[in-house]
């Protein structure tokens, strides 16, 4: 059975008690519970993690890298918490690996502090859900499980570093209409 990972980074444990005006009133557990029935809807396995350390955090990141690699797992979605906007060190462990990364933030990032507007994940991530509340996650996991059962060529991750999908190949630029 292939697997799914789902992986929190600091701070999620809190989830349901931290700021729950931003955050909502969901805890991890039950994420984790939402997370288990969409994969299991969907003839998954499940991995769900969450570490409040970055180290660990790109550990897991490789160690599903080669899952993915062997065909074993069909990607990740991903909420680096606050190390979106601060870890290089995240960007280049997904960079470094064939693991298609779906990048999840449960508030809307774009609408809070200008900090966290930047994302160092965004770039090599294959897509991103922000500000669906915990509902993103089976979302998530529902685009990552079409993707990998139709291959498409935009959900892989080494044509999502190269360009959006909407962007025309290098050899078949065409001009657009003035
Ligand atoms: O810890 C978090 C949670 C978050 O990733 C989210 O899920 O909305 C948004 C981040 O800016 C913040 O640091």
């Amino acid at each position: 059975m292939r697997t799914v990972l789902v992986l929190n980074g600091p701070n999620l444990n809190l989830l349901g008690t931290r700021r729950p005006e931003v955050y909502g009133s969901t805890s991890l557990q039950d994420v984790e519970a939402l997370c288990r029935a969409e994969a299991e809807r969907l003839g998954l396995g499940l991995e769900f993690r969450q570490s409040n350390s970055e180290g660990q955090l790109i550990d897991w990141i490789q160690e599903f890298g080669w899952e993915a690699k062997a065909g074993r797992c069909i990607g990740a979605v991903f909420n680096p918490g606050a190390y979106t906007h601060t870890s290089v060190a995240l960007h280049d462990a997904i960079e470094g690996i064939e693991l298609p990364v779906i990048e999840l933030h449960v508030s809307n990032v774009h609408r809070r502090e200008a900090f966290r507007h930047h994302s160092y994940i965004s770039p090599v991530a294959v897509g991103t859900v922000v500000g669906l509340g915990v509902h993103g996650y089976p979302l998530a996991i529902r685009a990552l499980h079409r993707s990998s059962g139709d291959r498409l060529p935009d959900a892989a991750p080494a044509s999502a570093r190269t360009g959006s999908p909407v962007d025309p190949a290098p050899d078949s630029h065409e001009e657009s209409p003035s």
